[in-house]
């Protein structure tokens, strides 16, 4: 595999919350002044208990929630956003899904075309065009989804939590795909998950927040070099890693409990 970058070494940011607080209309406080920069290469895990605000980062940056106080400042490229169910269309084929985003945006249809054909054979789906998603398994249905954010080539690539709903082995496997293409495309990505090995063995960093209201209370260097072999999980290194990444996570969340 060709690497043609550094992952995680680039000085130039992409997106940026600085101090930022969230109070919902509702009046619940979920994130409290928070600072994170996401620099280019870097694929950056978001760890932290459940309902501390690791989507409320991902729908700022997004753009789709509004900071109550702060900044959240972004490059203005194309954003892919992975949720944690797929979202297909269950009346398309798997090609027509994919392409839905470039039909949206006016690409040209043989451009979508062209474009479908390889993101697909990037996650591993050549062949599977014309199934429904009712055909797939969990796995696929994701690989589809991923195939569909990277139709629109995002610079920024958000990921709330994915891989959750899968089998140990399905995930495992997914997460060294993802590896793999974040070493071939040239996407920052912001990755939320409950799993401290899938977030260290993606990341070039882990940030640890605390209890809502979330706060940053670790940021954890991922000093692993690329590409990464599936045997990394099984290394001492990683296990002592993921183990201070745990312990960040455990201290976070009896603080606040
Ligand atoms: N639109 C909203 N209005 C009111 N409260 C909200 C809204 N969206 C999220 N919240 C609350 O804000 C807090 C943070 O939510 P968020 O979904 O960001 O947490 P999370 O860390 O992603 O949770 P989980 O790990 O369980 O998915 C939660 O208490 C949630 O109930």
């Amino acid at each position: 595999m060709e690497i043609t970058y550094t992952p995680g070494r680039s000085p130039v940011p992409v997106a940026r919350l600085r101090s930022v607080s969230m109070v919902f209309a509702d009046g619940t406080h979920a994130l409290d002044d928070i600072s994170i920069e996401l620099r280019q290469s870097e694929f950056v895990s978001l760890v932290g208990p459940s309902g501390c605000g690791k989507s409320t980062v991902l729908r700022l940056l997004a753009g789709f929630e509004v900071p109550s106080t702060g900044a959240v400042e972004t490059t203005g490229d194309t954003v892919g956003y992975v949720f944690q169910e797929p979202t297909l269309l269950p009346w398309r084929t798997v090609a027509a899904n994919v392409t839905l985003p470039a039909q949206l945006t006016g690409l040209p249809a043989a451009t979508a075309r062209d474009r479908a054909g390889d993101v697909l054979r990037r996650v591993g789906l050549t062949g599977f065009e014309r199934h429904r998603p009712g055909q797939l398994s969990g796995g696929m249905r994701m690989r589809v989804s991923i195939a569909r954010a990277l139709m629109l080539r995002p610079r920024l690539f958000l990921f709330d939590e994915p891989f959750g709903a899968l089998d140990e082995i399905t995930r495992e496997r997914l997460n060294e795909e993802l590896s793999s293409l974040f070493l071939t495309e040239p996407f920052s990505g912001l990755f939320v998950t409950h799993s401290v090995p899938e977030a260290v063995f993606l990341s070039t960093r882990v940030l640890v927040m605390s209890a809502r209201p979330g706060r940053i209370v670790a940021d954890v260097a991922v000093p692993f070099g690329w590409p990464r072999a599936p045997g990394l999980r099984y290394t001492p290194e990683f296990a002592a890693l993921a183990s201070r990444v745990s312990t960040a996570l455990r201290d976070a969340c009896e603080v606040t409990s």
